[in-house]
């Protein structure tokens, strides 16, 4: 998994077209969204991340928690995407973990929103530029490192 973090003054997105042939089902409000005062994870999940997609998802809840702390971000944001990675997990894999990741965090008590899955959507973030506000994660299973 391939995660880029930005610690935002604000996310907002728009929904163009579906990406794929079953994208997430969503409401006409889901069709847009922002977030203000936000803590932004863009996540690619990765084939090899098929190998235990439980560890992969304890392990991406935990950094982004850890970094949340440390930008002092109370607001969360899941934006699944599918551009971090040439070894991508199959839509039916990425969209359960990423599920599981946002129902994760809230259950950690953060306040989380999260962008659509299998959609083209328009996008615009402010950075808020500090030297925690741009930091990127790499998360494989343990099975899968290499001795
Ligand atoms: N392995 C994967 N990890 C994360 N997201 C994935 C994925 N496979 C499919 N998606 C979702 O389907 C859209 C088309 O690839 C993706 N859409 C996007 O990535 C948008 N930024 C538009 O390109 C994404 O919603």
């Amino acid at each position: 998994m391939r995660m880029l973090l930005i610690h935002s003054d604000y996310i907002e997105y728009e929904v163009k077209d579906k990406a794929i042939k079953n994208p997430e089902p969503i409401s006409e409000e889901e069709k847009k969204g922002r977030m203000d005062e936000v803590l932004v994870a863009f996540i690619s999940v990765e084939k090899v991340d098929e190998k235990n997609p439980d560890e992969v998802v304890e392990k991406a809840i935990n950094e982004i928690i850890e970094v949340a702390k440390q930008v002092k971000a109370e607001n969360l944001f899941v934006y699944p995407f599918a551009h971090l990675s040439s070894e991508l997990a199959k839509p039916s894999v990425a969209q359960e973990v990423l599920r599981r990741i946002y129902e994760g965090l809230k259950e950690r008590g953060y306040n989380v929103g999260k962008a659509p899955f299998g959609y083209y959507k328009a996008f615009r973030i402010s950075c808020k530029g500090h030297p925690l506000a741009e930091l990127s994660r790499t998360i494989v299973p343990e099975e899968a490192k290499v001795e």
